[in-house]
This record gives C-alpha cells, structure tokens and sequence, in this order.
C-alpha cells in the first residue's frame, strides 16, 4: 500500500494566553491520523473541538506544541512540527496547498490574475496561467464581467469563489480546505464538491473542514473526529 501522504502523532496544541497572565489553555492532545492520497477526510466535532488549530498547524500557521506531523515531500518524509521557516515555505510552494475561508484581497489586482497567481509563480507561462484561471472561474460562475476586477468590492460567495478558484489551480498533492464552501449557494458547492471529486481522481489527499452536511457527505470518505483529541480525555 502507498505510504501516507501526511501521518500526525502525539499532535498536541497548547495556546498561551499572553495578555492573562501566561494562562494556558490546553485545546488538542494526543491527535494522530493519517491523510491518504486519493482520499478526502474530514475534520468533524463542535465548534470549539480544535478542527481549525488542526487545519492551522499542518499548514504552518500554528506551531504545534507537541508531537510529529510527517509529510512525504520530494520522495522523502519531512516532519512539519519540527520544521523551520524556510523547510515550511517549500512546503507550501511544492506539497501543501491550502483554501482559507476568506479571500486575501490584494488591491488593484484583478480576480484573474489572482487566481493565476500561484501558476505564475511556479513558472507558468501567463496566458497558459490566465486561461486555467479563465476555466475556473467560468465553471463557479463567476460573472466574465468581473475578472478584470480587483476583488475588494465582490459579494462574499463571489470572493469564495476566486478563492477556491485559486485554491485549486494548482496541483499540490496535499490540499487543506478551511470551510470552502461556506458563503456559497446550492449549485455552487456543488460545483466544488466535483472539484474535489476530480482532485481526489487525481490522487490528491485532502483534508477539509465542512459545517454544510450536504457536502461533507458528499466529500467524505472518512471523518476524523475531532472529539478524541480533547485534552480532558485520556489518551488511549
Ligand atoms: N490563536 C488562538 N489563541 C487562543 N485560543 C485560540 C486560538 N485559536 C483557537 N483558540 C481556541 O481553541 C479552541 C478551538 O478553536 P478552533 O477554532 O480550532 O475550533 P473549531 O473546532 O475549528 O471551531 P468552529 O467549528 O467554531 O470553527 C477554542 O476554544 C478557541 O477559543
């Protein structure tokens, strides 16, 4: 069998409340599951259960407070909780991918060229970058009338739709879905609900965060309850 394209471990997540007196507020113990390609997990649990500190911490954005995130990058295996700056931005450039609820406005930029963006950035050719960006755009129908547009003025599921737009545009093996489809309307999650389908035809592992059941059912193929990793409960 394929080894994981993610495996975590004795993942643990402690914040540190600085402006209370150094509090500390223990959120996630012991995690471990693995991510495999081909496959769409799913982050399940109530709110406050620790599935975006998750999310955050295998991309980076969190360190981890203990434990070992093992990615397969470049034929090899890198643990990310242990990993510096720099190991993590390559990370990001070449294995992980990441969608984030809300757009990045970036001003005077236009929706095309921000969902191009991260083509562009691995060496694209512009036009070959603009035109993919083109097809995605058209396929979460977004107006043709505002891909010239700097995002800034878009309505909330229109700057989703850029953002999964360039979300998606690339082909990072791992890719992590903060909640994507939250200000979307029926036919568009279910536009992105084939996306994911097609990445994970692709061999893509993904991990998401979805409220919507519709298409966390969709998406699933596994639920990784988040529950388990409370710190009040005694690792197994
Ligand atoms: N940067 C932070 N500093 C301090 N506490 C934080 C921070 N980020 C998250 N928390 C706390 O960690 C706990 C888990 O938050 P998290 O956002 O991971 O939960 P969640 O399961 O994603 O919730 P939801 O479904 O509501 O988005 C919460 O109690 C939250 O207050």
């Amino acid at each position: 069998m394929q080894a994981p394209a993610l495996t975590a471990s004795g993942l643990g997540k402690t914040f540190t409340m600085h402006l209370r007196d150094g509090i500390e507020l223990p959120v996630i113990a012991n995690a471990r599951f693995s991510l495999h390609f081909g496959t769409c997990a799913v982050l399940g649990g109530p709110s406050g259960a620790g599935k975006s500190s998750i999310l955050k911490m295998l991309y980076g954005n969190y360190g981890a407070s203990a434990g070992r995130i093992v990615v397969r990058h470049r034929g090899g295996d890198v643990d990310l909780a242990t990993a510096g700056p720099r190991t993590i931005l390559e990370l990001r450039r070449e294995t992980i991918g990441y969608v984030s609820q809300f757009l990045r406005v970036v001003p005077r930029v236009g929706a095309l060229d921000i969902v191009a963006e991260p083509l562009v950035e691995r060496g694209a050719d512009h036009a070959q970058a603009q035109r993919r960006a083109g097809e995605l755009l058209a396929r979460l129908n977004l107006p043709e009338w505002l891909w010239a547009l700097p995002p800034a003025t878009f309505s909330g599921g229109e700057q989703q739709r850029v953002n999964i737009a360039r979300g998606f545009i690339t082909d990072h093996p791992i890719l992590l879905l903060d909640e994507p489809t939250a200000s979307l309307d029926a036919a568009n999650r279910n536009v992105v609900v084939e996306m994911i389908a097609e990445k994970k035809r692709a061999g893509t592992a993904l991990l998401g965060i979805f409220h919507d059941t519709e298409v966390r059912n969709a998406a699933a193929d596994v639920i990784i309850d988040v529950t388990g990793f409370s710190p009040t409960k005694k690792a197994a």
